[in-house]
């Protein structure tokens, strides 16, 4: 896979040997561990914990729930992944490649994911379910698919050709995996059970991206900026750690996009999220534009309320930036070239860039990436260290992730206060910490001059 000779290509010496059969199946096998964000604003984790084992007991053998020792909003549950082999038989029943990762981390197969169910297959048939690796399976194809496919598990069709391809958009569950790849609890729709409280009770995300929140550590009268925030896994974390109170602006480039932030926002019961589309390159403007000067004699305080923004506005900013994605888990298929995985760089400073301008001195920053790639890492805030003298790499009080690598002006206490995740060496060594998407976080401050 082309991906993999990307990695290759940017390792260096931090990175010690990797084989590539390491690296793939590292790649290819989702994390043992699913955790759970407690949406803190509607319930608590002991009262979240009850009711997943409660909805958990139902299984053969269930897993356990545990809260986690440092990060006091998550509950962790570990999966069996080698319970027995699954074999794939036919009928082969394609999906499309999100959906087979969703199933690869303990999700049942949804309607709209489905692409392509063989004549004659009907309901309460036992089918194999394959991820369509390059898109190209025509939804509604009606013969065995051919094309590259990869197996995920063997379930139960629950809705007929009919009812998935003669109607708009389908809806509801179409195959219950019996027995997927890897046995990941499905948590998903735990969470979705709004019976009691009418909100979403957790939200499901990788452990360093709940760590982006807690490095920032936002207050309930902060004013938060959150650059590049679709769909809004952090920004809702953020607006919950703030007790669903202060102001967290959300910007992204897509349209699309910030329908999500939105609905995620309204599922978890957060009203103190406000998204825009917007290019957050140009989210900072260095005067006032007329209007607002003149609206500013009459207007008793004016908080920054849309954008663009004035220089050092915001108490807290995150940058969680668009990056290579070259640690995401499980990847089936990734087609990125080593260009386009150079070309992160120069739009990350772009937006570094936004951020050190806006953030207020006393001010506190988050840059992160779900990459392994220095360049986009470590080198990103080697140079941003030499280009704002004003600001400096902090510690934040959950130390659980590897240190960055020491290259250019950064110090040794630069890289202990900077974390790591999931190298791909740490295949063998399992828990919660280390058995993770590959993420890198760095926290900044902006001091007082
Ligand atoms: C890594 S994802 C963010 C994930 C998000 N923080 C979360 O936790 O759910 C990066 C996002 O940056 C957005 N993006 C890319 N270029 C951008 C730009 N110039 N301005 C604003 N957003 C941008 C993408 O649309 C994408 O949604």
């Amino acid at each position: 896979m082309e991906f993999i000779l990307c990695i290759s290509d940017l390792k260096n010496e931090h990175e010690g040997p990797i084989s590539k059969e390491m690296l793939v199946k590292h790649l290819k096998t989702p994390p043992h561990f699913t955790i759970i964000r407690v949406n803190t604003v509607t319930t608590s984790k002991e009262i979240l914990r009850d009711e997943i084992e409660e909805a958990l007991s139902m299984m053969i053998s269930p897993p356990v729930v545990q809260f986690h020792h440092k990060v006091h909003d998550i509950l962790v549950v570990k999966s069996n992944h080698a319970i027995e082999k699954v074999e794939p038989i036919h009928p082969h029943v394609m999906v499309g490649l999100g959906c087979a990762i969703a199933i690869l981390r303990g999700a049942n197969a949804y309607s709209p994911g489905i692409t392509a169910i063989p004549n004659g297959v009907v309901i309460g048939d036992k089918v194999s379910v394959f991820g369509d690796l390059l898109g190209q399976c025509k939804r509604g194809w009606n013969k065995e698919y051919e094309g590259k496919k990869y197996f995920v598990g063997n379930g139960l069709l629950l809705q007929n050709r009919q009812d998935l391809f003669s109607v708009g958009v389908p809806k509801g569950l179409a195959i219950n995996m019996i027995e997927p790849l890897f046995y990941c609890p499905s948590i998903g729709d735990i969470l979705l059970d709004n019976k009691t409280i009418g909100f979403q009770k957790g939200f499901l995300q990788n452990l360093p991206s709940v760590l982006c929140g807690h490095a920032l550590n936002p207050q309930s009268h902060h004013l938060v900026l959150d650059l590049c925030a679709a769909p809004g896994g952090k920004t809702t974390h953020i607006g919950s750690l703030m007790e669903n109170k202060g102001s967290v602006i959300a910007l992204d480039k897509s349209a699309s996009k910030i329908k999500q932030i939105q609905e995620n926002s309204e599922k978890l019961g957060l009203t103190n999220i406000t998204a825009f589309v917007q290019d957050s390159t140009t989210a900072c403007i260095m005067e006032k534009p007329e209007h607002l000067q003149e609206y500013e004699t009459t207007a008793v305080a004016s908080l920054p309320t849309s954008p663009p923004f004035l220089p050092n506005s915001f108490d807290r900013i995150l940058l969680d930036a668009p990056c290579s994605a070259l640690g995401q888990r499980p990847q089936l298929y990734n087609p990125i070239r080593l260009k386009e995985v150079q070309s992160f760089a120069r739009l990350q400073k772009k937006l570094f860039l936004t951020a050190a301008q806006l953030l207020r001195p006393g001010g506190r920053m988050v840059y992160s990436t779900c990459t392994y790639n220095i360049a986009e890492n470590e080198e990103i805030i080697d140079w941003a260290l030499g280009l704002f003298p004003s600001l400096r790499v902090t510690n934040f009080n959950i130390q659980i992730g590897k240190p960055g690598y020491r290259i250019g002006r950064l110090t040794e206490e630069d890289c202990i206060a900077m974390q790591r995740f999931g190298s791909p060496n740490e295949s063998v060594s399992m828990d919660e910490n280390s058995d993770t998407i590959g993420f890198f976080i760095c926290c900044l401050e902006k001091i007082l001059s």
